[in-house]
């Protein structure tokens, strides 16, 4: 493993952060947290959402592109008083004042980031600089949504923060690998050079209600495809291994960190850990018996193994997974049907 002091040091900044509104310290005003989610029509950023206008002192505005997202994951909230929700791309600047900025805005799905490229390198560099930019103007505070990702193809398992990555620069996925450690990198020198309070959150493969039906991830895939009666594809070798975290674990974890005081980043994530054969066994005992399983080829460079270890949340956080795979995967069901329109083959 990579020695990596960095990662522990960076808190230690000399700058004092930029100043928030006056608005904040009024004797007299006393405002809402306003808070801005980027690719909230977005699965997680939506489940976010939800979370977050539970507290009615928070005011929520969304800014998505909705290349991925859709304003149905929003629906309930809109015309809602403290919901505010903006057709915007974050590869263009933004106005907007707030104290709290979660930038999620990135297609996750390898499908949607790998159709445009340059698109996705742009929306993780220029989005996340302009996203900073925006951060240092009004004094906010910033969480940026990581990914597993950053350590590319691991050769440490499983990964802790301090494992600096294997990673594929010029491959297909790179967009998105690479785009995300430019983001992190972005991050930690806005930290150090302007004071910027930053937050990131490493997230592993995460599932739910609202994930979009057939965007290629594997969980939505295998769930859709079991209740069509189609066969469940599972991608050669089968043996790979990914670690499933379900959506309102993910959100409580996204929550915790943007609200302590650790700057990360922090793996957010769930360690159980199941190889591609064993998920689609499950999926089809819970949702499907009749289906087969199907083995198919894969993508170039997807990683062999991925486990988040979890020490620095559970000790820096107080967080840990609730959901286990088996209990959430039938949390999906319900939702998967109705859009599907199609009811349970048993
Ligand atoms: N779901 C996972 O397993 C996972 C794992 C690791 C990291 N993440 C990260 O979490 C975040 C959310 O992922 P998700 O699974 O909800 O994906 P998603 O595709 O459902 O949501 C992404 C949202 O961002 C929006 N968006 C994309 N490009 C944009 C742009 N240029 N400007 C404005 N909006 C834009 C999309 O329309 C969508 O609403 C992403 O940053 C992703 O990289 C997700
Ligand atoms: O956790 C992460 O950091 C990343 O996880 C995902 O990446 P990946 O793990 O490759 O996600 P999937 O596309 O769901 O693939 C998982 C595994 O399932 C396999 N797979 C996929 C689809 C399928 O139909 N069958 C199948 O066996 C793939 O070969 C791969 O080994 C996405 O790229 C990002 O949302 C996210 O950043």
């Amino acid at each position: 493993m990579a020695n990596n002091s960095a990662n522990g040091d960076h808190q230690a900044t000399k700058k004092p952060p930029p100043t928030p509104s006056p608005l904040r310290f009024s004797k007299f005003f006393q405002p809402n947290m306003r808070i801005l989610v980027t690719g909230g029509a977005g699965f997680i950023g939506s489940h976010l959402v939800d979370k977050l206008m539970e507290n009615e002192k928070n005011e929520v505005i969304v800014a998505d592109n909705y290349f991925t997202g859709s304003k149905d994951n929003l629906k309930k909230w809109i015309g809602h008083p403290r919901f505010e929700l903006i057709r915007h791309d974050v590869t263009e600047p933004l106005l907007v004042e707030v104290d709290q900025i979660y930038h999620l805005a990135c297609p996750a799905s390898p499908i949607f980031y790998k159709h445009n490229p340059v698109k996705t390198i742009k929306t993780n560099v220029i989005g996340t600089l302009n996203m900073l930019g925006l951060a240092k103007r009004v004094g906010a505070r910033i969480l940026l949504t990581s990914t597993s990702e950053v350590y590319g193809d691991p050769l440490v398992h499983p990964q802790p923060e301090s494992y600096w990555g294997n990673v594929n620069p010029i491959g297909v996925r790179s967009c998105y690998d690479e785009g995300k450690r430019v983001a992190e990198t972005l991050m930690f020198d806005y930290h150090r050079q302007h004071g910027i309070e930053i937050r990131i959150a490493r997230i592993f493969n995460t599932y739910g209600p609202r994930m979009n039906i057939d965007d290629g991830r594997v969980v939505s895939n295998f769930i859709a495809q079991a209740l069509r009666g189609e066969p469940l594809t599972v991608q050669v070798p089968g043996t790979q291994t990914r670690s499933f975290c379900f959506v309102s674990d993910m959100v409580n974890g996204l929550i915790r960190l943007m609200e302590g005081e650790q700057t990360g980043p922090i793996n957010i994530g769930n360690p159980g850990e199941f190889t591609m054969i064993e998920l689609a066994e499950m999926v089809k005992e819970l949702i499907n018996p009749n289906v087969e399983i199907k083995m198919v080829e894969n993508t170039p460079d997807d990683p062999r193994q991925r486990k988040p270890d979890i020490t620095k949340a559970k000790e820096l956080l107080g967080w840990e997974p609730k959901v286990k795979l088996r209990d959430g995967l039938p949390l999906m069901e319900e939702d998967f049907m109705l859009r599907l329109g199609v009811s349970k083959k048993k």
